[in-house]
């Protein structure tokens, strides 16, 4: 069974009489184990589909399942759970909270699932180079550090499916392969792993690389 699948997914944004196909029918499919990259110009629909994929947002048609439950068409406390139960996400947003230190954003979301787990907490700090602003406010942390910070956050509960949006951007060549090495990890417990992304190193480490452009998937 797939991780995550969506079906011709469509999403239209209206302003004014304006209307903007943002998705026009795409489908996808992670399987256990898969880290799947997702390219595409600025634009493209790129981020659409990640707030679609995890039921952030609502397709107009199509649908997303994850672990083989369809999240599409339900009710958003329903959308809530599954998605706290199936996904690490960490979207250009940002995913910290900025009167927690990066430690304890990390520790929250543990213990809002009742996972504590200070070891895993630790080597998560560690893996994306933070340990010396583990007691860091967000508001004190570089750009590239906010995302390897959020990443972390996006880790803490090793979720089924990781979703992250530009990951790596702003970081390092030598922080891109720890990050690497952390999404390689996952494959061995099954999990699956979509990262949207504009580096060709991140790109090529992926099983498989979906490219969009103008709301839909570009085959080669
Ligand atoms: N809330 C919105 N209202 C209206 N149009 C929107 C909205 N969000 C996105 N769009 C439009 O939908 C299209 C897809 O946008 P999206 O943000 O998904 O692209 P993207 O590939 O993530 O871009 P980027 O790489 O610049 O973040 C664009 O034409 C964008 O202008």
């Amino acid at each position: 069974m797939d991780r995550l699948c969506a079906h011709e997914l469509y999403r239209f944004y209206h302003l004014g009489d304006d209307e903007v196909a943002a998705l026009r029918g795409v489908s996808l499919a992670l399987a256990p184990g898969e880290i799947v990259a997702v390219t595409g110009p600025s634009g493209s629909g790129k981020s659409t589909l990640l707030n679609c994929l995890t039921g952030l947002d609502e397709p107009d048609a199509g649908y997303v399942s994850a672990d083989g439950t369809r999240m599409t068409r339900r009710p958003e406390a329903t959308r809530a759970r599954l998605r706290a139960r199936a996904f690490g996400i960490l979207l250009q947003s940002g995913n910290l909270f900025p009167h927690f230190t990066v430690a304890d954003n990390i520790r929250f979301q543990m213990r809002l699932a009742g996972r504590p787990d200070e070891a895993r907490l630790d080597g998560l700090i560690e893996a994306v180079g933070l340990s010396h602003r583990r007691d860091a406010l967000p508001a004190h942390l570089s750009g590239g550090e906010t995302a390897r910070a959020g990443l972390a956050v996006a880790l803490a509960l090793d979720p089924p499916i990781l979703v992250a949006d530009e990951p790596t951007a702003e970081v390092d060549k030598a922080t891109e392969e720890d990050l690497l090495a952390l999404f390689e990890a996952r494959r061995s417990s099954d999990k699956a792993t979509l990262i949207t992304t504009h580096s060709e190193a991140l790109a090529r480490h992926a099983d498989r690389i979906v490219r969009i452009r103008d709301g839909r998937v570009e085959y080669d």
